[in-house]
């Protein structure tokens, strides 16, 4: 058995692709009343309307009722990931916690693998990461994913447990890279929504995804991460798809302030706060990185689309 906290889009994803290796998995959600939705209707109308919820998905609002020792996938955004490992950490005890959010926390700039290291010390702190959209996986395409775990056994573990007919698990022990390929890859996806959203064409998107891929090299490698890492599904893989796809809800925001659209506050976009925290925690670490800063000020309205372009264009030339 394994049970998936947070019914979003991608946890209810990961909970059908799991369950075609038969066994039980538990789908928790925290409103009673989504719970009820989905055993009613078995499907997730709220999050990911259309694909069925299979029989051997156990839904759930009772957090506490978890086997002991079974695997928990934590499915939640980015920044209230640390809030719900206060509220439930102790509760859940000692058993690996794999993250599956993307994104740096805002006011303690942690990546998730970090934060359930921090904040839920019995646990185990693995992260799930890597170019997927929920609706791919849970109408069954193909999809590659990587599992870090810095225990290289419970990895091992980990990864049988997670493969499925249609999503295959690579294994890392490097957390800090895959968790920080994750979350970059959101705000360059932002940038490149922008670019193309203001008519600039697709050179100019080749142009922010290579010197994007520069700043997350820059910051992740200064992090202790290693580079295969970023050159993998969990940091070239990941840009690839969310800076290329209006799947992508980063790239579609980014797109509706190229275009001077407005965007809904109600979706989950977590580029926008992981634009903010990089760029604070860059410049405590004196690293340069002009396109995340950029974005954050693009997300909080300091700067207008076009703007946000010229003042990454009027930068001093410099080598590659
Ligand atoms: N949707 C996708 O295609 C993919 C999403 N991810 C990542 O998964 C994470 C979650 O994203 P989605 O599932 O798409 O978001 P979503 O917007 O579909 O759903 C978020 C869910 O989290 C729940 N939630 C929020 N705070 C909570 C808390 N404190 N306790 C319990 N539940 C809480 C909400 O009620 C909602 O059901 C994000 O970090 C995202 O980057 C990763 C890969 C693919
Ligand atoms: O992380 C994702 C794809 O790997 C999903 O991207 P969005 O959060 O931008 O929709």
């Amino acid at each position: 058995m394994i049970a998936i906290l947070g019914s979003g889009a991608f946890g209810t994803a990961l909970a059908i692709s799991l369950a075609q290796n038969g066994g039980d998995i538990l789908l928790w959600a925290q409103d009673p009343d989504h719970v009820a939705e989905m055993r009613n209707t078995r499907q997730n109308t709220r999050r990911l309307p259309g694909p069925r919820l299979p029989d051997n998905i156990l839904l759930t609002d009772d957090i506490g009722a978890l086997p002991a020792d079974i695997p928990a996938l934590i499915s939640v955004p980015m920044q209230t990931l640390r809030g719900f490992l206060d509220d439930h950490g102790a509760t859940l005890g000692a058993r690996p916690f794999v993250a599956c959010c993307k994104g740096i926390d805002l006011e303690t700039h942690l990546g998730p693998a970090e934060t359930i290291a921090r904040h839920a010390p019995d646990a185990l702190p693995a992260i799930l990461t890597g170019p997927s959209f929920a609706t791919d996986i849970a109408t069954g395409l193909p999809t590659a994913l990587t599992l870090a775990c810095a225990d290289d056994d419970a990895g091992k573990t980990l990864q049988q447990s997670l493969t499925t007919p249609n999503l295959r698990i690579y294994r890392s022990t490097d957390t800090t890279g895959a968790e920080l390929g994750g979350a970059l890859k959101n705000v360059i996806a932002i940038a490149c929504g922008a670019s193309i959203g203001l008519g600039l064409g697709d050179s100019a998107r080749a142009a922010l995804m290579t010197r994007g891929f520069a700043e997350m090299q820059r910051l992740a490698l200064k992090r202790g991460a290693r580079p295969e890492t970023l050159m993998g599904l969990s940091g070239f893989g990941d840009l690839a798809l969310t800076c290329t796809s209006e799947l992508s809800r980063n790239y579609r925001h980014g797109l509706a302030l190229g275009r001077g659209e407005d965007v809904d506050p109600m979706i989950t976009v977590e580029g926008v706060a992981t634009a903010r925290a990089v760029t604070e925690w860059a410049a405590e670490l004196a690293i340069d990185m002009p396109i995340c800063a950029t974005v954050a000020d693009l997300c909080a309205g300091h700067l207008s689309a076009a703007e946000a372009l010229q003042t990454l264009l009027s930068r001093p030339l410099k080598e590659e």
